[in-house]
């Protein structure tokens, strides 16, 4: 049995990030990015109005003898338009927010701080004094023409879309997304659609990892369940083939039908087997026709947890993301962990921030067949290897499922 730092070393090691290709814009969320991007514009564009009001020029703004400033209004100009003439002393424009500013005018002063006598008004009394530049965005106070705004290897999230679009980058070179074969193996294992029969369970760890594998950012397909045959497997494993990485749940323990690791060996490679961990120990890795293959575990819990800790940073790396493992905190465990474990037990939690602190309250009866020992986590509490007593109040890292990523290996 190895360790799980060195399982995952050993799983990372092997996987490396798959091809570059483009996409349109809008197919590109949550993937890599795979070139620097560089601002061939100045954004904005040109310089423009950050109100509706009217531009003139700053030195008719001071008033006479405690008396406003009264301006000829000569025009106007709207967002998508340019003015067709300047601005001169004694004058003013109507002028709308995004719109670019006149020549001549140097400052915008807000329609709320004037006076006129409405849309038509050919006068306009400047309420307040304006310095020059007021409400003015000057071109490439944004992003300057030349400058590196978004990084090779940036999380396409949708800020980094809308810089996209701003640039006008309408296909984006992106590590290509991961597609995921996910099989299921067992002769106990029945369609979720079909009644239980007697000895027969539903296969629930296809559906719980498709899910995980979308919520990773990869693309899954289910290839439904192999037999505890020898040619069934062969057959599914065949299909596989044609993934970027395989899932498989069950089958990868002692029993006398615990085939997956044999047909790993038989078509391609078993990296290791086994890690020292609760839940979810017999854990494989390995190769098939030179696809990389998680062997997960069938006990619902062991699959989830390790899907997690292994095959979500898996699909990372291949994704081609800089950062691929979940952050930890210490916690205080409220609740004390009763359950002990020779080897490294990942407890189910809830932590809360309370009083400043990280609080975990454990999910219940910790067994790798408790489907409801998931409901409500959102970390996973580290008790170190050798069990030992965890009683109440007691300080341990937990590893926060929902928050993102934030380490490198
Ligand atoms: N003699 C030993 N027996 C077991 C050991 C061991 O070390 N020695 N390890 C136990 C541990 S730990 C785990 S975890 C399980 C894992 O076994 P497998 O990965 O080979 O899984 P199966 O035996 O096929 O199934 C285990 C369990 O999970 C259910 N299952 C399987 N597939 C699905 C599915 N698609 N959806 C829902 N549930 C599924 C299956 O019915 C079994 O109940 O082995 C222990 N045994
Ligand atoms: O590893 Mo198993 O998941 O302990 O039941």
């Amino acid at each position: 049995m190895i360790s799980v730092e060195e399982a995952l070393s050993r799983m990372l090691a092997d996987i490396t990030a798959l091809p570059i290709i483009k996409l349109p814009l809008a197919e590109v969320s949550g993937l890599v990015l795979a070139e620097d991007v560089v601002a061939q514009e100045d954004i904005p564009p040109f310089d423009n109005s950050a109100m509706d009001g009217f531009a003139l020029q700053s030195t008719d703004s001071k008033a006479h003898n405690g008396q406003p400033p009264r301006l000829r209004v000569t025009g106007g100009v709207a967002a998508g338009y340019v003015a067709d003439h300047a601005v001169e002393a004694g004058t003013a424009m109507r002028i709308m927010t995004g719109a670019p500013v006149p020549p001549g005018a140097d400052t915008i002063i807000q329609v709320e701080l004037t006076h006129n006598d409405g849309p038509d008004s050919t006068w306009v009394e400047i309420l307040h004094e304006v310095t020059p530049g007021n409400n003015i965005r000057p071109a490439g106070e944004d992003m300057r023409r030349g400058q590196t705004i978004l990084q090779r290897g940036a999380e396409l999230g949708a800020w980094e879309i809308g810089i996209l679009a701003t640039l006008g980058w309408a296909t984006v070179p992106v590590v290509r997304q991961a597609r995921v074969a996910i099989l299921g193996t067992g002769d106990e294992v029945i369609e979720i659609d079909q009644p239980l029969a007697p000895g027969k369970i539903r296969n629930s760890n296809s559906y719980l990892l498709e899910a995980a594998v979308r919520r990773a950012g990869a693309r899954p397909e289910r290839l439904g369940v192999a037999r505890d045959t020898v040619e069934s497997l062969r057959e599914k494993f065949a299909q596989a083939a044609n993934y970027d990485l395989i899932l498989t749940s069950g089958g990868v323990s002692v029993g006398d039908f615990d085939l997956v690791k044999d047909i790993m060996a038989e078509q391609g490679q078993v990296n290791f087997w086994r890690i020292n961990m609760r839940p979810g120990k017999p854990v494989a890795f390995g190769h098939i026709g030179g696809v990389p293959l998680v062997g997960l575990p069938g006990n619902p819990v062991s699959s989830a947890v390790t899907f997690e800790l292994f095959a979500r940073p898996v699909i990372r790396k291949l994704q081609g993301h800089t950062y691929v493992l979940k952050p930890q905190v210490d916690v205080t465990v409220e609740d004390g962990i009763q359950d002990r474990a020779q080897r490294r037990h990942y407890v189910r939690a809830y932590v809360t921030w309370h009083e400043g602190r990280f609080v975990a309250r454990t999910t219940g009866n910790q067994g790798s067949h408790m489907m409801t020992s998931l409901l409500q986590a959102n970390a996973l509490v580290i008790v170190p290897e050798g069990g030992p007593e965890v009683p109440p109040g007691t300080v341990l890292k937990a590893i926060m499922l929902d928050w993102p990523e934030d380490t490198r290996v």
